[in-house]
């Protein structure tokens, strides 16, 4: 329900109008004509830290600043005010509880995110209370339609050829509305249908935030407003980067690739715990997508990149490329979200008594120093060992050690990864090719931020696909007018496929053969678990294509897999398929040679050593050893979809005399460890978790079987981590404790 001027509010139109006649009507109300007048006399207030502490000497006001598609709803007791800017085609909704000053601010960009939006912005508002009364207020959203070549540009769709032809979708109703006009009208019928009573008390959108050069050019008076949350009374205002508040840069990447996370879809950005009073911002994560948007735009000039990423480009704050530029530099700088987000948490920030923001004490989530050793003098392609000085030389129950054999003490999921990784830079740079003409057709990047909607991607997987589609296709037309001319000329059969193992990661464990293969490829299809080391040694002409997988993501499905291998293969090319490790070790090459040799493809299998010989080998941990083990089991933590449950094997596997080498089993091992104590292995049993084996950054835990599971969550050891069960491992020199148990059969041998 909306009232104006104290009594409620109507249109002439019909009993239900459309947001469209009301936000008409609403701009005509001469109260809000009036208010909007008031509102544009107030000077502008720019907010800036250092103003605040070198000319206010009453106590330091606290507020609450909102990018783009974020909000936040604070109590008064807390905060005294909460403001944004940057609103050009964007519009800043204020809502306000006289009763208890509770206040709530969103930076809406799209009408997609109003109807959502406005429930999240009431929940800590209203208290069920739907009778209550609530200031609302309306800020920025400019007369945008002179900017309608700038829209072309946003509105670019991409649509694969498949799909049909690439599409400006220009001519679109929304831009000859311009952006501002169908968000404000999506407001204002939400505010209309909702049952609350919405006091429209300030609506200075649209044509009362718009000036007009002498050639017609519309620029906004105001883009930013703060409201106090004491009085409700609204300020137009900007804020500088000193004001506002915590991790700037990492907040306007969020805004950008919100887009694309299907979490956000029709939901305004977490930002702030209004309990707490603490930032807590909730994470979001990038992809390849968008690092390759940051490295191929940062080429382009200042003005370009104002035409190209803004809805209203003379209207933006002169620092809008610069912030574009730092947002650009931070992916470029961190292109694995995990860095920014480990383990997915928000960040969080509390105040600090000088206006300023920092983490909580405490809430550092490395390890700390002490429960992590150094060994930096062990060089992980060495065999050579050092005997770890031990406390005490008698037998005692063994605790858990970790190790980690990178200088630095944090955890392994916050450095960057020795392995392929979805979105690494090394993986951008190497797939280079892949990218480069992904626009061709307009040579216009799609613009990824401020006010922008760009095109929304189903998925991440999909959205890997779609930026490979069209190269790939253009290969396979090289390739295949090459083998019609050379056909022509006499003829020759499809190519090879080379099934390559290229070990758990160090590039020295490479065989002669792989090594010789990976250097005369023409295309090669990688794995995420080889390693960029061993990616170095391909040849520069060499085209290469990530198709790996991680749990819960993967890239290519099999059958992708195989298409693509077999397309190539068909074409001519001489294509090598690379795996960690051995291929026919858990890594499904049976299958792609199965399927390859059904259709008539050579398959050559090179075998490389699997991550349980490197490792163990690394450690120093013979897998069999005369009177400690008589076998080595190499078992999986997780079944395919539908296969048997490889915890079932617990009971077959709960052998003394037996060493047990899990893989793929971070998430399933302390459902395993419980199986195999139910089964009978001692609880006593030795045990090791290896993270990352054989490459710089590798890390691992020791530890008793009972404990082995716990102390893989605290040392947040991450995928791929391999793990060894039995005694044999309390044979290897890093084993932290002496057990007399394994020293008496060692020596009795
Ligand atoms: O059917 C499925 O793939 C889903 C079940 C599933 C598996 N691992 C999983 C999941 C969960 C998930 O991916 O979300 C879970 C999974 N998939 C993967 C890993 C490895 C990791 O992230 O460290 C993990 C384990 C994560 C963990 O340690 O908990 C990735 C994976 N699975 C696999 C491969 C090898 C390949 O596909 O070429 C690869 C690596 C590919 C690469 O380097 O990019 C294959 C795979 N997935 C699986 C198995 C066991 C099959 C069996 O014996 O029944 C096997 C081995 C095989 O088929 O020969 C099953
Ligand atoms: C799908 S399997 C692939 C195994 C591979 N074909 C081999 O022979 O080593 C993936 C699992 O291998 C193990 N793994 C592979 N490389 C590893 C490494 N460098 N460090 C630790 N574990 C590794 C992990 O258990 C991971 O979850």
């Amino acid at each position: 329900m909306i009232f104006v001027d104290g009594l409620p509010f109507s249109t002439d139109s019909s009993a239900s109008p459309q947001g469209r006649d009301t936000l008409v009507a609403l701009l005509e109300h001469p109260a809000l004509v009036e208010a909007s007048n008031s509102f544009k006399a107030i000077p502008e207030r720019r907010f800036s830290v250092r103003e605040e502490s070198v000319l206010d000497t009453s106590p330091r006001s606290k507020w609450v600043y909102l990018f783009q598609r974020e909000y936040a709803t604070v109590d008064p007791a807390l905060v005294d005010f909460v403001g944004t800017d940057e609103a050009t085609t964007c519009i800043g909704v204020a809502i306000w509880n006289p009763r208890n000053g509770m206040t709530s601010v969103a930076h809406m960009d799209s009408p997609n995110i109003v109807d959502t939006g406005l429930s999240q912005m009431l929940s800590l508002l209203v208290d069920h209370n739907t009778d209550m009364e609530l200031d609302v207020h309306l800020v920025g959203g400019f007369e945008d339609v002179s900017t309608n070549v700038c829209s072309r540009i946003l509105y670019f769709v991409i649509d694969f050829p498949e799909h049909g032809n690439y599409n400006t979708g220009s001519e679109s109703q929304e831009n000859l509305d311009g952006y501002s006009f169908p968000l404000g009208a999506k407001i204002v019928e939400t505010l209309w249908k909702r049952p609350e009573k919405f006091h429209i008390r300030t609506l200075c959108i649209l044509g009362h935030n718009t000036r007009r050069d002498p050639e017609g050019n519309a620029y906004p008076n105001f883009n930013g407003f703060m409201i106090g949350t004491s009085t409700g009374s609204i300020t137009p205002a900007i804020f500088d980067k000193t004001s506002r508040c915590p991790d700037e840069v990492v907040r306007r990447i969020r805004v950008s690739v919100s887009y694309e996370d299907s979490s956000w879809k029709g939901k305004l950005l977490e930002t702030y715990d209004t309990q707490t009073d603490h930032f807590k911002i909730a994470p979001c994560c990038w992809t390849l997508q968008q690092l390759h948007f940051a490295l191929s735009l940062q080429h382009y000039s200042d003005s370009e990149i104002l035409l190209m990423c803004s809805t209203s480009p003379s209207a933006e704050n002169p620092d809008f490329v610069e912030n574009m530029r730092r947002q650009w530099d931070y992916l470029i700088k961190h292109p694995d979200w995990r860095e920014t987000f480990p383990m997915k948490q928000p960040r969080i920030f509390e105040r600090t008594a000088e206006g300023g923001w920092r983490k909580p004490q405490g809430a550092d989530t490395s390890i700390s120093r002490s429960r992590i050793q150094s060994l930096s003098a062990f060089s992980s392609s060495s065999t050579h060992f050092r005997k770890p000085h031990s406390s005490s030389s008698s037998f005692n129950p063994i605790s858990s050690l970790r190790f980690n054999f990178t200088s630095s003490n944090s955890s392994s999921s916050s450095s960057s990864s020795p392995f392929t990784e979805k979105a690494s830079i090394e993986r951008y740079q190497r797939d280079h090719w892949l990218y480069k003409n992904q626009h061709s057709e307009s040579d216009q990047p799609v613009p990824t931020t401020c006010c922008s909607l760009p095109p929304d991607f189903d998925s991440l997987r999909e959205n890997d696909i779609a930026l490979q589609l069209p190269e790939l296709r253009n290969l396979l037309q090289v390739l295949r007018e090459k083998r019609q001319t050379e056909g022509d000329r006499g003829g020759c059969g499809p190519g090879n496929v080379f099934l390559v193992g290229t070990g758990p990661g160090d590039p020295e464990l490479l065989t002669m053969k792989a090594y010789r293969v990976i250097q005369t490829a023409d295309l090669l299809l990688y794995d995420r678990l080889v390693s960029n080391d061993v990616l170095d040694l391909v040849g520069s002409g060499a085209r290469l294509l990530y198709v790996g997988k991680t749990a819960g993501y993967h890239s290519r499905t099999q059958e992708e897999i195989h298409e693509l291998l077999l397309s190539f293969a068909e074409a001519g090319a001489n294509v090598v398929r690379l795996k960690g490790g051995d291929p026919l070790v858990f890594g499904r090459g049976g299958e792609e040679m199965d399927f390859l040799r059904q259709q008539g493809i050579e398959v050559n299998v090179i075998p490389g050593i699997t991550a349980a010989s490197g490792i163990a080998a690394n450690l120093g941990i013979p897998l069999t050893h005369r009177g400690v083990a008589n076998s080595v089991r190499f078992l999986t933590g997780h079944s395919r979809k539908g296969g048997t449950d490889p915890l079932f094997v617990a009971e077959n596997a709960a052998d003394p005399d037996s060493t047990l080498v899990v893989y793929m089993g971070l998430s399933t091992l302390p459902s395993l460890a419980q199986k195999l104590v139910h089964h009978g292995l001692s609880p006593n049993t030795p045990a090791v978790a290896v993270e990352r084996g054989t490459t710089p950054q590798q890390r691992m835990v020791f530890a008793e079987l009972k404990d082995v599971a716990d102390e893989i969550v605290s040392a947040e050891l991450v995928s791929p981590t391999l793990i060894i069960i039995g005694k044999v491992v309390a044979l290897s020199p890093l084993w932290p404790y002496a057990s007399k148990e394994v020293s008496c059969l060692v020596e009795a041998l």
